[in-house]
């Protein structure tokens, strides 16, 4: 049984300024194994976050169904750990009570929640930050907390929206390895929103290409390079190269068609 699975997902958003519905997912059909690393790349308005959110159970899909570890997704739930592209931090709260604030809600008592988040926080390379307040924090460092937070219900799955496209380069380099780093510790499923095909790249093991709306899958691309991956090496740009292709060819297509 895969950790997900998609079947014919359809999503149909009605726009009721305009009077019209807009199609945005169209048959939506994916396995996700356990452990996957999966990077859905596809250009702006294809649907990512559409699909993500229906993961995550935020978004009910039109038709079709969602199952994750073979339950039918109908709400969110601790299983699915999610990730935004902010970090949506309480900013009352330091580090340590917001990636503890699940557990706060359980009505564990603080010194076992602040046992249990120490562990995350050192996962996220924090210690010695955990009584900052996000004001007090880089970006980079408060999307390390909203991880550490995705992270302790210890969840069978993250989902992850853009999670780095507000931080600079550097910073964004040095938490796709820590990405990793985490992913190959906890040996998680992880599925991760992108436009970038560095990105998807980097982290993916498997590459999800998305056409342009209506969203439909392009290709599923398997994609094994050992890691740290050298992004100059040419098995990394043969792969880029072939990701590329596909995005070209979609561009085509629909440049024909209009
Ligand atoms: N709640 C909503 N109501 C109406 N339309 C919506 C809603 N959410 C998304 N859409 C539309 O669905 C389409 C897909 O949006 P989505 O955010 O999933 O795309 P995306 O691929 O993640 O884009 P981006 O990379 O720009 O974030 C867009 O045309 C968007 O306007």
């Amino acid at each position: 049984m895969a950790a997900i699975e998609l079947r014919n997902i359809v999503k149909v958003f009605s726009d009721k300024r305009r009077g019209r519905d807009l199609l945005t997912l169209d048959n939506i059909n994916l396995d996700i194994e356990t452990n996957d690393f999966v990077c859905l790349l596809g250009p702006s308005g294809c649907g990512k976050s559409t699909l993500l959110n229906i993961i995550a159970g935020f978004e009910q899909a039109t038709s079709g169904r969602t199952l994750v570890g073979g339950k039918q997704v109908e709400q969110p739930g601790s299983d699915r750990g999610v990730v935004f592209q902010q970090p949506t931090l309480m900013p009352w709260l330091t580090a340590i009570d917001n990636i503890a604030f699940h557990l706060k809600l359980k009505g564990v008592a603080k010194a076992e929640r602040h046992h249990r988040a120490m562990e995350f926080i050192d996962l996220v390379g924090l210690r010695g930050f955990e009584h900052h307040h996000p004001s007090e924090m880089s970006g980079g460092m408060n999307q390390r907390v909203g991880i550490a937070r995705a992270l302790l219900m210890n969840p069978s799955v993250i989902l992850m929206d853009e999670p780095f496209a507000a931080l600079d380069a550097q910073t964004k380099l040095e938490m796709q390895e820590e990405l990793v780093a985490i992913w190959q510790k906890r040996r998680c499923t992880i599925v991760f929103v992108t436009h970038s095909v560095d990105e998807a790249l980097v982290l993916g093991n498997k590459i999800v290409v998305m056409t342009k709306r209506p969203g439909r899958i392009r290709e599923a691309v398997n994609f094994d390079l050992p890691r740290p991956r050298d992004i100059t090496s040419p098995e990394f740009n043969d792969a880029k190269r072939r990701i590329l292709s596909l995005i070209r060819e979609e561009s085509t297509r629909l440049a024909q068609a209009s």
